[in-house]
């Protein structure tokens, strides 16, 4: 298997979904059939923050939430737990600027996706030269869901990796009322928790975010 074509992912990371069992008021599985109905294009099992599962529970959740993905054409991502990722055969995973050298993960991991959180010019060219293959920008907006972010950025960083031509993400506060901004910015698509595990209306939040990304 080969590394994945770049305009491939800049499709999928169109309409990004991140989410964990604290993220979600209700069944986790139930929330991520919900937002593939309303039309993700990618998913990240991030499971972290104050009792979130861990050991097995942790790792059971994250083959019902492959199957589901799986079964829905849906590439599924793990964040942060890379033996997790190799134990469950996932289509990739996610780092951040504190986790393992990307250069390590890239050896660990061969040709399954790689996306790393970058902050600046400096952090985004470290990780292209250690193989990563998308880009998390943020946090773009407030954001409650992650207690530890770097200061808000705005689009600012995205604008300035315009010409960089790289499969880059937006995350952090992003609701269907402020997408507009990261896409014009220059993003390939928005990474959201809240606004899609959160909704009163799963299906309907994933579907508006959807229409907003592609109107
Ligand atoms: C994981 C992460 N990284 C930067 S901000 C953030 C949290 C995004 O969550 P939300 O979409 O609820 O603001
Ligand atoms: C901290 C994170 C930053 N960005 C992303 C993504 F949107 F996938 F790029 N995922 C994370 N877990
Ligand atoms: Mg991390």
């Amino acid at each position: 298997m080969a590394r994945i074509n770049p305009e491939k992912l800049k499709s999928l990371l169109k309409v990004y979904f991140i989410a964990g069992s604290t993220n979600c008021l209700e069944d986790p599985c139930i929330v991520l059939e919900e937002a593939i109905r309303g039309g993700i294009t990618l998913f990240q099992y991030r499971e972290k923050g104050s009792n979130c599962l861990d050991g097995t529970e942790k790792l059971v959740l994250g083959r019902e939430l492959q199957r589901i993905c799986k079964n829905n054409g849906i590439p599924f991502i793990v964040n942060d737990d890379i033996e997790m990722a190799l134990e469950l055969d996932a289509d990739g995973v996610h780092i951040g600027q504190e986790d393992e050298d990307a250069q390590e993960v890239r050896k660990k991991i061969g040709d399954k996706i790689l996306g790393v959180s970058v902050h600046c010019v400096k952090e985004v060219e470290k990780a292209k030269l250690a193989g990563a293959d998308y880009f998390g920008v943020g946090p773009i907006f407030p954001t409650e869901t992650k207690k530890d972010t770097r200061a808000v950025q705005g689009t600012a960083l995205i604008e300035e990796l315009k010409d960089f031509e790289i499969p880059i993400v937006g995350i952090g506060g992003i609701t269907a009322d402020n997408a507009s901004l990261v896409m014009e910015a220059g993003a390939d698509g928005v990474s959201v928790i809240t606004a899609i595990s959160h909704a009163d209306d799963v299906w309907e939040a994933a579907d508006r975010l959807r229409r907003k990304i592609y109107n």
